[in-house]
């Protein structure tokens, strides 16, 4: 069992290198295009499954409230968390549709989506990103293996952050690294002279 966590630490240490040198202009660029949005007074939605609806949910509760500094709480929404809704179309539709209702009920143009698959195939992530674009949403991706489907559903002025493991636990252990990327670029673009 020593070996097995010794061998997790050092693959995730490994993940994380590569990632550092793979990711780091595309999770520039979607948290530009989170800051643009942000400043022309949109709001950002997110989703996921499993541990991924865990990272949506992390990503708006460090907007809606604070990441490291104090500054104003910023527009966000998982749409993760209310089991009524999430439930009712399941039952009444399906689970491949929890997400893109909530998005054609609540997304606007100039809204983003933090949509978060480490395989990029979820179907219900897909059909969110199909309805967010037809919102004139973007879309900033978080994937991992080969970028899956939703790789190819992205336009030119959305961004894939794409991990470069096979492995969901290791993919997603960089999400979370990326998500707190995300928020420092909103943070020091928007609050420059914030404090702890
Ligand atoms: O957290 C884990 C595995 O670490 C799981 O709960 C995982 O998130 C679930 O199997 C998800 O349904 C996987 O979906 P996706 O990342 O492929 O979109
Ligand atoms: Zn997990």
């Amino acid at each position: 069992m020593l070996e097995r966590v010794k061998h997790n630490f050092r693959e995730s240490i490994e993940t994380k290198i590569a990632a550092s040198e793979e990711l780091p202009i595309a999770i520039e660029k979607g948290g530009m295009v989170m800051v643009e949005c942000l400043l022309g007074g949109n709001k950002i939605l997110s989703c996921g499954n499993g541990g991924s609806a865990g990272d949506a949910q992390h990503f708006s509760s460090e907007l809606l409230n604070r990441y490291e500094t104090e500054r104003p709480s910023l527009p966000a929404i998982a749409l993760t968390t209310d089991s009524s809704t999430i439930t009712s179309i399941a039952n009444d539709y399906s689970y491949e549709e929890v997400f893109s209702k909530q998005i054609r009920a609540l997304g606007n143009s100039g809204d983003v989506l933090l949509a978060i698959s480490t395989s990029g195939n979820s179907k219900n992530v897909i059909k969110g990103i199909e309805a967010a674009v037809a919102r004139d949403m973007k879309i900033v991706a978080l994937t991992g293996n080969d970028g899956g489907e939703i790789a190819g559903l992205l336009g030119e002025n959305d961004v894939e952050i794409r991990v470069p493991s096979g492995r969901t636990a290791r993919i997603q252990e960089v999400h979370l690294l990326a998500i707190h990327c995300l928020c420092e670029i909103i943070d020091t673009t928007l609050f420059p002279q914030a404090e702890n």
